[in-house]
């Protein structure tokens, strides 16, 4: 019998879907054998069969956001917002295939030119996440095969059904079967299809922790793209502003929109001495009438489950080790359903402790810090070996410019939250949140590698110096030009 793979509701605790674990020496060589005929059709046709997969999202659409919310937790207006990324990013990918990726030709002198061409890489893997089990990993899979690459998928093992339903939805709309794999499993597999010597790269979505594995494991293969995209410890910093209520707002979207799990929540509330506690009493008000709740309750939750009991408890670990290290507790994070990863969201201050760890705490826990300067608040906001998203709310173009120059991150917002960052636009981080390698609009960039040819519609040669004429028997230098 074959080991199975088992998925849950965070919610309920119930069984969503069961499949067995997938072997990955037979899934890759499928994909790798697929993608040369796949890469020769033109690229319309692929558009086309792309655009019909946004057709089918588009379809099944309250399906598959009835399953995100089921299996991530996630509050169903949430998954539906995830749908609709889902669906949008066919077109997106398309313009960035166009923008980012275009056949150049280069005119020469005597009729010689140089052209530019794009390339896929091959077979592709792709690692998604759990907090967006289907519109993470689909911008990675979309510009992959519409460069003409295969894809061998492999959903985070908290959201394989999701996973399977997506793969199934591509596959309808005409993607051959054997263009898109999907493979399930936990880390284990995950290792096994990073280390198959049949894949041209990988493209990862997931914790710092995963991408500094990959990281070591390609060490030494240089000829694989690897495209990392990691966590957060993200700062939003709060100063001179006379609006403190729509302040609290976006700082409380920013700390605890999908109960924290997202790359690009604030983590940590750096904020100006003289607002800090207006502005806390402000946070905290909010932040105790948030509804959290089963992701189809109604009225609608704000925040549904984490994604399961190991998460919520080490959530709650981490928010009495920030307590038992000097963190002054402004709202306690509670576990209001026994039994299930339920969290109410945590703040605390950490002003006063000697030593704040720098780590991703991936769910609603917000710590705040208070500072006196600016440039505090900066060399606050850049004290962490992350830099994905950072944010000010408040100030003056001239604090926003020397905010922008001096924070270090792939997202730098001004008066936004931290999060809902645009697929139109670059998405990735620097330090311990990624290795350069944007996704979102510049996914088109590490699909595919650009080739460069110098091209004449005749034979063109030419020897330059050095050449030695023999027929008369007399010595003779040719300095340059065409023969
Ligand atoms: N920067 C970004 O765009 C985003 C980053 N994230 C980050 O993702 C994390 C949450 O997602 P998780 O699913 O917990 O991430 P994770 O790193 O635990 O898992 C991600 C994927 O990698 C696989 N995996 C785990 N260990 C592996 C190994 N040693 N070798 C190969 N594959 C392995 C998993 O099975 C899963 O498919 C958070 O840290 C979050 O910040 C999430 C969304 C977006
Ligand atoms: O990838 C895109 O198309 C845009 C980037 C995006 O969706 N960012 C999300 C966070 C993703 C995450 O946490 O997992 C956001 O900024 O809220």
């Amino acid at each position: 019998m074959s080991e199975e793979l088992l998925s849950y509701e965070p919610a309920s605790g119930e069984e969503l879907w069961r499949a067995p674990v997938s072997n990955v020496d037979q899934e890759v060589p499928i994909a790798r054998a697929a993608w040369p005929e796949w890469a020769a059709k033109p690229l319309t046709f692929r558009s086309e069969t792309l655009r019909r997969f946004a057709d089918r999202v588009k379809a099944e659409g309250e399906k598959l956001a009835d399953l995100i919310a089921r299996e991530t937790g996630k509050p169903l207006w949430e998954a539906r917002t995830e749908v609709e990324s889902v669906a949008n990013k066919v077109d997106i990918s398309v313009t960035a295939y166009a923008e980012r990726t275009p056949n150049r030709r280069i005119e020469g002198a005597m009729g010689l030119r140089n052209a530019v061409r794009h390339k896929p890489h091959g077979a592709l893997a792709v690692l998604g996440p759990y907090n967006f089990p289907a519109h993470l990993p689909n911008g990675h899979i979309v510009p992959a095969l519409l460069a003409g690459n295969s894809v061998i998928f492999k959903p985070s093992e908290k959201t394989p059904a999701v996973g399977a339903m997506l793969v199934d939805l591509f596959h309808s709309a005409g993607v051959p079967k054997e263009v898109l794999r999907l493979v399930v499993g936990g880390p284990d597999t995950g290792k096994a299809l990073a280390g198959h010597p049949d894949i041209d790269g990988l493209l990862f979505t997931g914790s710092a922790r995963t991408g500094l594995a990959l990281n070591r494991q390609f060490a030494n293969r240089p000829d694989k793209i690897l495209a990392l995209e990691m966590g957060g410890n993200n700062p939003i910093v709060v100063w001179d502003t006379a609006d403190i209520r729509t302040a609290a707002i976006l700082v409380v979207q920013s700390a605890f929109l999908s109960a924290g799990q997202r790359c690009t929540n604030a983590r940590r509330l750096i904020v100006k001495e003289a607002l800090a506690d207006g502005l806390i009493e402000q946070v905290r008000d909010l932040a105790n009438r948030l509804i959290v709740d089963h992701p189809h309750a109604e009225p609608a939750p704000y925040m549904g489950p984490v994604i399961d009991n190991d998460a919520a408890d080490g959530l709650t670990e981490s928010f009495l080790i920030l307590m038992s290290n000097g963190g002054q507790v402004i709202r306690h994070m509670t576990r209001p359903v026994p039994g299930r990863p339920f969290l109410t969201p945590g703040i605390i201050d950490v002003t006063a402790m000697p030593e704040r760890p720098d780590i991703e705490l991936f769910g609603p826990l917000l710590q705040v810090i208070r500072v006196e300067s600016f440039e505090a608040a900066i060399a606050e906001a850049n004290n962490t070996s992350f830099g994905l998203s950072a944010a000010l709310i408040g100030g003056s173009p001239k604090l926003y410019d020397q905010f922008w120059a001096n924070a270090r991150a792939g997202v730098i917002n001004w008066n936004r939250p931290t999060n809902g960052a645009s697929s139109a636009a670059p998405f990735g981080g620097i330090g311990l949140s990624g290795n350069y390698r944007p996704s979102a609009f510049y996914a088109a960039d590490y699909c595919a590698y650009p080739v460069a040819s110098s091209e004449s519609d005749s034979m063109r040669a030419s020897i330059g110096v050095g050449l030695r004429e023999t027929d008369d028997g007399k010595p003779k230098l040719i300095r340059k030009g065409f023969l």
